[in-house]
């Protein structure tokens, strides 16, 4: 079934009463992009909020009267609406749209990502079979492919590693394929660990070899390396929670901000962690520091 998108702009300041209003009249969905290519920034770190100007879509059942929806819509708002557009789009298999762009990833010496569904291009390197299901995590974005390249360079063998966010699990079973002993799974997201362990199944780990937990039934038992790929606020936030789960000496390996967030992330952590230079890929960094106490 196709559907049909109400596109239009708006200052920060009117975004939240036309997306209130999108819903109120019958959208299934409301989608807010930056208009003006404005990163992303966190306000707990300091920066600005949120974009000056909004692209605004609504997403409506293709059978709407669309005179109607507008003129409902403007009745609802106190600020004149302009360029509105209308556009159809089709129908597709969303979930799995991603799909027709996830390729094999070569992540350094030894680390291959291959989409489950085909043939690793070179079998004798360690292949991760991934299907992330809904969970985030296929290796195609910065911040997953920084944590895969260090993890290629690492010596892991028999080392005990936590992967916080795991998304996908994709961290902790490449780490499990070069050598580790064990990886503990912690996701906010119960679809995260239902692809985790899918995935840790598909790459023929053993039962036990990354149990996943949601983050209140995490065990509190530290490991040589702990994994985060979240985002800076959360790392930020999360800095004594990751502290106390990386054991002395150990390294924590941390992803998921930009390169203007690396200053504030490093604060959180300093008192306990000595960092390694800064890796960046486009506008993503990732930060490496080993616990000194
Ligand atoms: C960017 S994805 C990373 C997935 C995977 N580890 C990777 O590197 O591709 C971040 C994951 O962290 C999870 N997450 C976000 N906030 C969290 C929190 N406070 N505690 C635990 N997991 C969290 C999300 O549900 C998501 O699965």
């Amino acid at each position: 079934m196709p559907w049909l998108q109400l596109k239009l702009t708006a200052n920060r300041s009117g975004t939240a009463s036309i997306e209130y209003a999108l819903m109120k009249i019958g959208a299934v969905s409301v989608t807010l992009e930056d208009n003006a290519d404005q990163p992303i920034l966190e306000p707990a770190l300091g920066e600005t909020p949120l974009w000056d100007q909004v692209k605004i879509t609504g997403l409506f059942d293709a059978n709407i009267d669309t005179a109607a929806i507008a003129t409902s819509l403007q009745q609802r708002l106190s600020q004149p609406l302009t360029h509105l557009q209308w556009e159809q789009l089709e129908d597709k298999d969303w979930e799995r749209e991603w799909m027709s762009n996830f390729h094999p990833i070569c992540c350094g010496e030894r680390l291959w990502i291959c989409p489950s569904w085909c043939a690793p291009p070179q079998p004798t390197k360690v292949n991760i079979l991934l299907d992330p299901g809904l969970a985030f995590g296929t290796g195609t974005h910065p911040t997953t492919f920084l944590c895969m390249q260090w993890l290629d360079k690492q010596l892991l063998d028999d080392l005990e590693l936590i992967d916080y966010g795991c998304g996908s699990g994709i961290l902790g079973i490449a780490a499990l394929k070069l050598g580790a002993r064990r990886v503990i799974g912690v996701d906010i997201d119960p679809q995260a660990l239902i692809a985790t362990a899918d995935n840790a199944q598909r790459n023929q780990l053993a039962d036990n070899a990354m149990p996943v937990f949601l983050p209140d039934n995490a065990p509190e038992a530290s490991a040589d390396i702990v994994l985060a790929n979240i985002l800076a606020g959360p790392l930020a936030e999360l800095a004594p929670i990751l502290t106390n789960l990386t054991r002395p000496g150990g390294k924590l390996c941390l992803s998921g901000i930009l390169d203007v967030q690396a200053q504030a992330v490093m604060d959180a952590y300093a008192k306990d962690f000595d960092f390694e230079p800064i890796a960046q890929k486009e506008e993503w960094v990732r930060l490496v520091g080993r616990k000194i106490r």
